[in-house]
């Protein structure tokens, strides 16, 4: 899969408010929409708790977005009630980055057996294809579900963001965030309760089956390649775009310094 892109915004985010039992973000691009982001009930014992940064941040997982069965595409991700064009859905840094280092110890196998075990099995639980038997189940991983990363410099895969299936016709796009190491979702039409999350993995039909293995069942394909890219990769949709998304993920981030 390859990736990137911004949003479409104009106003300026309003400001987040902090309380200790709660945090509570709005992130604005336009209108606003209220995220309510509730800390997990129980703490994850020992060995998460080394890991100070959270995969998500702010976390939409269950409060905007959340991942289910599809029909006939595996999981997939949805939005969990109707979300107004240019919501940031998710925020994401990735599960296992991988950098080919020149090492002779594979630098995959280094990045998820540090992993904490419960990110070890979320990384080992996402989808896979190969081609090649010799390949193991860590690259097929990486290669059926990693974003190019870092303007192509590496691969990350994503807990959540790898469960976002394709389409032709995507109604959401992505766009890499150096500064803060994540990966931003964002919708470019209003979503409607139930409504599956897309993106275009950014190649045409012929070339998702000879790299991914499936046969696309987004109902809107047309194979005419016109789309490829247009939702991913590093390109951006306007200067503008862009810098609206970096006044709302720095502004809602910089509420919470040294959180992240
Ligand atoms: C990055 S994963 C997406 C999440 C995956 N559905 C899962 O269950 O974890 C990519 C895989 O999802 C499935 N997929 C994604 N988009 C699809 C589409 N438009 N049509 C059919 N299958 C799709 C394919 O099996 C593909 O290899």
């Amino acid at each position: 899969m390859a990736p990137s892109e911004p949003p479409r915004a104009a106003n300026p985010p309003s400001t987040p408010t902090l309380r200790p039992e709660k945090l509570d973000i709005t992130i604005s691009l336009s209108p606003p929409i209220r995220h309510i982001v509730t800390p997990p009930a129980t703490p994850e014992p020992h060995p998460e708790s080394l890991s100070p940064v959270p995969l998500r941040y702010p976390d939409t997982l269950g409060t905007l977005i959340e991942i289910r069965d599809t029909e006939a595409k595996g999981l997939g991700v949805f939005a969990l009630h109707e979300i107004e064009a240019g919501n940031v859905l998710l925020c994401e840094a990735p599960i296992v980055t991988l950098v080919d280092t020149g090492s002779r110890a594979d630098p995959l196998d280094v990045a998820v057996n540090s992993l904490s075990p419960s990110r070890k099995a979320s990384f080992l639980s996402l989808h896979h294809f190969s081609r090649n038997k010799n390949e193991s189940v860590s690259r097929s991983i990486v290669y059926s579900n990693g974003y190019s990363i870092k303007n192509d410099l590496a691969t990350g895969v994503f807990e959540t963001a790898s469960r976002i299936n394709h389409s032709c016709v995507p109604n959401s796009h992505y766009l890499w965030k150096d500064g803060i190491g994540r990966m931003v979702f964002w919708n470019r039409f209003k979503l409607l309760e139930g409504e599956e999350v897309t993106v275009d993995y950014g190649h045409k039909k012929k070339y998702l089956e000879k790299i991914y293995g499936f046969e696309c069942q987004c109902g809107g394909c047309t194979d005419s390649g016109l789309h490829a890219r247009s939702s991913s990769g590093n390109e951006s949709g306007g200067v503008e775009d862009m810098r609206s998304l970096d006044d709302v993920i720095h502004e809602s981030l910089n509420e919470e310094k040294g959180s992240i």
